[in-house]
């Protein structure tokens, strides 16, 4: 077998790996040629297939495994949904102005970016080496940016930025501006002093219908087409709780300053999962499933203390112990963990944080965000919250359409109570005007209150005292209280909502990061490690030489790997067969299978594995067999080196 590859002999380097991305046409910025927009793109073929792998995984790994309900809802939204929501009132983000040019930054932004590059200043003045996973480049173009001079902070100073960046997410409007005024934060671009904070609603505002008289917005996220079609959905799974609706569509946010490629774009695929549960009962029925799933948490008292220190646990310990609020949430947490490992997300580099309490929604229970690390930082890609029984309880109210669980209880509920009747004609006669104020007395009384009162019924008259200054003498003609009993056989409530919410663009970036690396003898020969089940071609078909005694054996290859549902592609381009493998390398295409002279004479091929470069050979139908298996992930190259003996000939790769 190959040695066993470095992947980190050259530390990362973004410059060439951008430049692979667009050359690959990974994705490419729109309207390019015009010029261009900020924060938004087009996926190219490569970044398309990527996407879709993605997505199909997605669909497998939670539509699929947890019979979850899909959807497909609309992104244009009358106004009046989100003005329910609560989208037109706070969907919005905290931006300053440049007092001299009237550049808009993110206030959030502004003050990490900053501080940022005052503490990468303060490493370099102390002589500290950069933290291997850092990307020493970008840190060097943020201090740059931020006109800071590499020089030694007071301990108290490096104490007080790293507790206010642990705790970013925490801070309102008036204090991010607080924070601008007392550490003289300005614009790193023109070193120019900023606004105070004002409100940006990121929602991209419309109007349906020729007349403009129907406000509308595109989504910032596809959640509330879940929420709207509840009683269809709840209709379609015969009334039973608990189940999920899950949506793949596009998301639209205006967002203020979009520098940070994929990562903060104003259009995005979004996939999110609406788990509908009992607000009594959160345990999830295969959460035994994930109980040992470990996890790296980042909690809420941990950033408040002003640190990151993460821990490791499982997700049976997380919720255990109360660390994270519920069994469903935690079955969710551990169901992402799983799902971006497999597309080949980095462990090292992948932690949960738990939202602060002001990070929160005021109706979220709990909230975590899927972080994953890359050369900007780490960066939230899926976030999953607890947000109780809002959505469905706001709908409901604004349209008085019940979105609500209605449950024949097994055993009816009898309870007794008193009740109390008014004799309504003598009522009215008896006391006029101040009748409806006496009838909301008895009314408003709690049982102990009824009993009291029966009980002096029953000596012939009473007196009840509605306010400081009116009391009323009454009678058993008047008012009756009796004991009754009451059968309950349904129950009524309004579901909460679990809900995790992926950004695809995001997941997918990150992970395009963690798989570029350069060959160690060549700086030059970047290689995507894309693991099979996501990479955008699974084998290529490279036939030595263009001689037409070759055609009818790449057709039968290419068709039998068709047949077994392996996506591959032939490259029979007019250049050296290395030079092709190096493309498809950058590609991320994990394996390659050559035709040549020996294919025609004997049918025997070659098998070429992406990362290690080594070579296997056998028949055609055995190195077809082979490649299937690895591709779909029943064997891996170790199994398909002890099948197929190693390639001894003419090296097939420069
Ligand atoms: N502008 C964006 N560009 C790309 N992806 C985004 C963007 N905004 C949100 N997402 C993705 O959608 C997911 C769910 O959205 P959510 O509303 O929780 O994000 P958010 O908290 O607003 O993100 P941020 O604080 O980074 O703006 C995020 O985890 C992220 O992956």
């Amino acid at each position: 077998m190959a040695e066993p590859v470095n992947k980190t002999a050259h530390a990362f380097d973004k410059t060439r790996f951008e430049a692979l991305l667009n050359r690959r046409f990974f994705y490419a910025p729109a309207f390019e040629i015009y010029g261009g927009v900020a924060g938004l793109y087009d996926y190219g073929p490569a970044g398309s297939s990527l996407q879709a792998n993605i997505i199909s995984e997605w669909r497998k790994h939670f539509i699929i495994e947890d019979y979850m309900l899909e959807l497909d809802t609309t992104v244009m939204t009358p106004a009046s949904v989100f003005e329910t929501s609560g989208h037109v009132a706070r969907f919005a983000d905290w931006m300053v102005k440049d007092t001299k040019t009237g550049d808009v930054l993110r206030a959030d932004h502004l003050v990490k970016g900053v501080l940022e590059a005052r503490l990468a200043g303060d490493q370099e003045a102390r002589g500290v080496a950069a933290q291997p996973k850092d990307d020493e480049k970008d840190k060097k173009k943020k201090k740059k940016a931020a006109k800071t001079v590499a020089a030694v902070l007071p301990d108290e100073t490096v104490k007080e930025y790293e507790s206010i960046l642990a705790q970013l997410d925490n801070y309102s409007g008036p204090e991010l501006g607080e924070l601008c005024r007392k550490h003289n934060l300005r614009n790193p671009d023109t070193d120019n002093e900023v606004s105070e904070p004002q409100e940006f609603n990121l929602m991209f505002a419309s109007s349906i219908g020729p007349t403009g008289q129907h406000p509308g917005y595109l989504r910032p996220e596809t959640a509330q087409g879940h929420f709207l079609n509840f009683s269809r959905l709840l209709d379609y799974n015969n009334g039973r709780i608990p189940f999920a609706s899950a949506q793949i569509g596009r998301s639209f946010r205006n967002e203020i300053s979009p520098r940070a490629g994929l990562l903060r774009v104003r259009e995005f695929t979004m996939a999110e999962i609406e788990h509908f549960v009992d607000p009594e009962d959160k345990n999830h029925e295969k959460f035994a499933e994930a109980r040992n799933v470990e996890l790296t948490l980042l909690d809420k008292y941990t950033q408040v203390s002003g640190s990151s220190k993460v821990t490791k646990m499982t997700v049976g310990e997380a919720v255990d112990n109360g660390i994270i609020a519920n069994q469903t949430l935690g079955y969710f947490i551990a169901r992402i963990s799983q799902f971006l490992l497999k597309i080949g997300i980095n462990p090292e580099r992948l932690r949960f944080r738990q939202h602060m309490a002001n990070e929160m929604a005021h109706y979220a229970t709990d909230c975590w965000d899927a972080e994953i690390h890359n050369s900007t930082g780490w960066t939230e890609c899926v976030g999953c919250a607890d947000r109780a029984a809002y959505d469905l309880s706001v709908h409901s109210a604004r349209t008085g359409h019940p979105l609500v669980v209605r449950q024949a209880l097994k055993e009816p509920i009898i309870t007794e109570r008193e009740v109390a009747e008014f004799n309504k004609k003598l009522l009215g006669k008896t006391f006029k005007q101040d009748a409806g104020v006496l009838q909301k007395a008895v009314e408003s009384m709690d049982e102990a209150e009824l009993i009291r009162l029966k009980g002096e019924l029953s000596q012939g008259k009473a007196t009840i005292k509605a306010s400081e200054d009116k009391s009323f003498e009454i009678t058993p003609e008047l008012l009756t209280i009796e004991r009754k009993t009451f059968k309950q056989s349904i129950r009524e409530y309004t579901p909460n909502v679990i809900e995790p919410s992926f950004g695809l663009g995001r997941i997918l970036y990150t992970l395009l990061e963690h798989s570029f690396w350069a060959r160690e003898q060549d700086e030059e020969r970047g290689v995507l490690s894309l693991p099979p089940l996501v990479a955008p071609t699974k084998v290529l078909i490279v036939p030595l030489s263009a001689r037409e005694e070759f055609d009818p054996l790449v057709k039968e290859v290419s068709s039998k790997l068709r047949r077994a549902g392996v996506f591959s592609r032939v490259d029979d381009s007019n250049t050296s067969i290395g030079k092709r493998y190096a493309r498809n390398d950058e590609l991320g295409t994990p394996y390659g299978v050559t035709i040549d002279f020996a294919s025609v004479q004997n049918r025997t091929m070659t098998l070429r594995e992406r990362d290690t470069m080594s070579q296997r050979i056998g028949t055609i139908d055995d190195v077809i067999a082979t490649v299937t298996e690895l591709v779909f992930g029943t064997v891996d190259w170790a199994e398909a080196c002890r099948r197929l003996p190693a390639y001894d000939g003419v090296q097939a790769v420069d």
